[in-house]
């Protein structure tokens, strides 16, 4: 409700679209101050801003999706720091390095930067291009054939068609890829007509990937080669396509707002568009596109496993108003039952656990309370607000209070998630 007031108190592009809804629904000006406000949520959740864009024919950004100045792009102490980075991210050749150099390249991505991009991954060119270009078919197509992907409980569900959430300027399409259990196939695109093909090849590739990269983590923190692996049990994957529509003023939204992802290891693919930044040295850094490489990322998971030497960094995605772009990441996270803690071999006297130890599906249900509330601000990370020995907070402490396995193991263990629920 507090966001509905401050955008209609300042907002001069609402009205076009509060008054078509309004029209729309016949309804009376009483109702219009939350209906409008709710009409706009759900289209956008349903439809997303490719189809907001169409329908409502709009030429300037709408107040809905405008976000706090302290959020935009060229908030003035980021844009300064933007400026004064000149390198970009690592890239790490697969092929080229092997061995001590290898594990080196990658601890110091993982340590000083949390983000790198990797070329020779072993992912063909042709299978790449197949998922990038069936992908951006798929956004292409009439709004009938996107409803269809969206099973009935929406966002949560193992399959979700919409507009991305916190109001960004970004469509989505998120698939459940593993395990078996959690996948629902029936509800994957049938158009483009290779897609589903496609997707589950490509999830193969990803998979082995990750489970590779994971083992050269393993190895570059002095662990056994299996422990990132084996820390993540039965792993979930999860397939999110991220189409971002041209915007009339990319100063006023965001493509996704800052966020670190919640899981263990990220890889990305993406256009020759550009928009993804990461945070650094308190700045803004592009992640400028390479020919067939992927971009990988240091998830909060990994972060806590290595007890704080790899770092889950801050990113998130501008808009640009010339072009749509087309992402694909891969997320690649522990099974929700297995309990996360520091590697017991990076832990010592000297150096304590600076986490508690958690069942996975806990924190993942506290990072979601917390990232989604409407205040939760740019730079606010769920990840530090968990750290023992700093910020360890009532809030979060209620919600690892019952874990009683043994740190990486996947075991059922009674779950708090109630205690977070009733907060
Ligand atoms: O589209 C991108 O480049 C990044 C997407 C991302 O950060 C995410 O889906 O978590
Ligand atoms: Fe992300």
């Amino acid at each position: 409700m507090a966001a509905m007031t401050m955008s209609r108190a300042n907002d001069r592009f609402s009205s076009d679209i509060s008054s078509r809804f309004h029209e729309l629904k016949g309804g009376g000006v009483k109702e219009e101050l939350t209906t409008t406000f709710a009409e706009l949520t759900r289209f956008h959740d349903v439809k997303g801003v490719r189809e907001m864009m169409k329908s409502f024919r709009v030429r300037e950004v709408p107040s809905y999706y405008v976000k706090p100045a302290s959020e935009r792009r060229y908030a003035p102490a980021a844009e300064a720091a933007v400026n004064s980075v000149a390198q970009g991210i690592p890239c790490i050749d697969l092929e080229a390095l092997s061995g001590e150099g290898l594990l080196r390249a990658i601890a110091s991505a993982c340590r000083d930067w949390g983000f790198f991009q990797v070329v020779n991954h072993g992912v063909s060119r042709p299978l790449v291009e197949r998922m990038g270009n069936e992908s951006s078919e798929f956004f292409a197509q009439p709004l009938e054939e996107k409803l269809k992907c969206s099973t009935p409980a929406k966002v949560a569900g193992p399959v979700h068609f919409g507009g991305g959430g916190n109001r960004d300027w970004r469509d989505v399409l998120k698939l459940n890829c593993a395990p078996a259990s959690i996948v629902a196939k029936e509800y994957w695109p049938q158009s483009p007509a290779g897609f589903r093909n496609t997707l589950e090849e490509y999830v193969a590739k990803q998979q082995a990937l990750a489970v590779r990269l994971l083992k050269l983590i393993s190895e570059s923190l002095g662990l056994e080669t299996n422990f990132l692996v084996e820390a993540c049990g039965d792993p979930k994957v999860v397939v999110a396509i991220n189409h971002y529509p041209p915007c009339p003023d990319p100063s006023l939204t965001m493509g996704i707002k800052a966020h670190s992802d919640p899981n263990t290891i990220t890889m990305l693919m993406q256009d020759e568009v550009g928009g993804l930044q990461v945070f650094k040295d308190d700045g803004w850094i592009d992640v400028r596109p390479l020919p067939n490489a992927f971009v990988v990322n240091v998830g909060d998971q990994l972060q806590i496993l290595s007890n704080g030497k790899y770092s889950s960094c801050l990113h998130r995605v501008v808009n640009n108003n010339r072009q749509a772009r087309t992402s694909i990441a891969t997320f690649f996270s522990p099974s929700h039952e297995c309990t996360i803690a520091p590697a017991p071999g990076l832990v010592d006297e000297l150096n304590p656990a600076i986490y508690p130890k958690f069942i996975y599906a806990d924190y993942i249900k506290a990072f979601y309370a917390q990232t989604l509330a409407p205040n939760n601000s740019n730079k606010s990370s769920f990840l530090a607000g968990i750290e023992l020995h700093r910020n360890y907070n009532s809030y979060t402490k209620k919600c690892f209070s019952k874990v009683s396995s043994s740190p990486g193991s996947c075991t059922t263990s009674e779950s708090s998630v109630s205690s977070i629920r009733s907060n």
